[in-house]
């Protein structure tokens, strides 16, 4: 079976496979609106970075073309004050969708330049439209040439510094945390699609996954992109990264990013900061790997990310992040006592910040960023 794709488009329809009953059920929804899009971006029926920057511009270039199709034509077409305020009122609601994960923000912030480019130009309204589904589509369809670059990248650098740490080592071993495939992004994936290209090499020994609880993005969806890979993998739970540092050979580990500061400080999956710092003291490579979007210059260090809190239950549920809680039968489902529908008392950050000084090399599609001697952070500037 072909890797699972994050969504799945024909003409202006869309379709996401909805994460939240993935592996077990395998369930493709259309999303006909914004408010659809925003939702599934909400309740992380579609995640990762670059896959909800590829829902949100999909789902605007969907609802103008249909815009363009219909008759009579809807209002927003009467003016370009009329689509100036239309565009922008869905742009800043996409905004609002998940805070962490700058590509949603550089995807909207792309839309509104071509928005305000075409409407300086003087160009009607239909144009205007024509422009922004071309560039929405556009912001999807880039992902998975820039995911075959950068993970080629960040593949031949990885290998490279094996060779130099390990002399006689032809196969890498590496860890990698939460869900950075198909799943993710638009196809092939960031630090999964470097995980692909060196088994494609075949310089790959063997990929060892955390499951990344409480979403289960790794037990759930890695788990299910490498064996559909057939790609030799290892499962554990967040809490035995030390313990397979101390136990096997790991030549590099391997994430995404959910955003990058200009240092070089990295969000990412809740859970990654623990892997660095373990993997520092394991003297270990650490490896981000993530498309441009993912950079944010505007802000000098992690300490300027927002970090998404999800709901608390979400953390204390054996299945998957079906929820809310409706009855107490529900509520055997849970690993705590829940007196539904509200619980207190329990801490759920979505992401952790890796700070620079624990990053070995940053990789984009553009190239692979490595500290200079004796500095704590990155000059992205090469990469960016
Ligand atoms: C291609 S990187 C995706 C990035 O997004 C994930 O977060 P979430 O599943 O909550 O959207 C995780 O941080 C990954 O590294």
């Amino acid at each position: 079976m072909p890797p699972l794709t994050s969504i799945k488009t024909s003409g202006d329809d869309i379709e996401i496979v909805n994460q939240l009953l993935l592996p077990h059920v395998i369930e493709y929804v259309q999303i006909e609106t914004v408010e659809e899009a925003h939702d599934a971006i909400k309740t992380m029926k579609i995640r990762g970075a670059p896959a909800i920057a590829s829902l949100a511009a999909l789902s605007l270039s969907s609802q103008l073309s249909r815009g363009l199709k219909a008759s009579p034509p809807p209002d927003y077409l009467a003016s370009t004050d009329a689509l100036k305020e239309h565009v922008e009122r869905i742009l800043d609601y996409f905004f609002t969708a998940r805070p962490t994960a700058v590509n949603l923000g550089a995807a909207i912030r792309r839309l509104r330049a071509t928005l305000l480019k075409s409407l300086d130009a003087n160009k009607s309204t239909r144009d205007i439209c024509q422009n922004l589904i071309n560039e929405g589509w556009k912001v999807s369809d880039e992902d998975v040439g820039r995911n075959k670059e950068m993970s080629r990248r960040g593949g031949e650098w990885l290998r490279q510094r094996v060779r130099e740490d390990h002399a006689k080592v032809e196969v890498v071993n590496v860890l990698t945390v939460c869900n950075t495939g198909s799943l993710a992004t638009s196809g092939y994936g960031t630090a999964l699609g470097l995980i692909t290209y060196l088994h494609e090499s075949g310089k790959l020994g063997t990929a060892f996954f955390t499951q990344s609880a409480p979403y289960h993005q790794g037990s759930r969806l890695t788990a299910m992109e490498l064996q559909e890979l057939k790609i030799p993998s290892i499962m554990i739970c967040d809490t035995m990264v030390g313990s397979l540092f101390q136990s096997h050979v790991i030549h590099g580990v391997v994430v995404g990013a959910d955003r990058i500061a200009r240092n070089g400080d990295t969000a990412n999956k809740i859970g990654t900061y623990n892997a660095a710092v373990l993997a520092a003291r394991h003297n270990i490579p650490f490896i981000v790997v993530a498309p441009t979007t993912t950079i944010d210059l505007d802000i000098p260090d992690g300490t300027h990310i927002p970090i998404e809190h999800r709901p608390a239950i979400e953390a204390c549920l054996v299945r998957g992040a079906i929820y809310p809680i409706q009855s107490h039968e529900d509520a055997k489902h849970a690993v705590v006592m829940i007196t539904p529908p509200g619980l207190e008392g329990v801490y759920n950050p979505s992401f952790d910040v890796t700070p620079a000084e624990l990053i070995t090399a940053i990789v984009t599609e553009n190239g692979v960023a490595v500290k200079n001697p004796g500095m704590r952070g990155f000059d992205l500037s090469e990469i960016a």
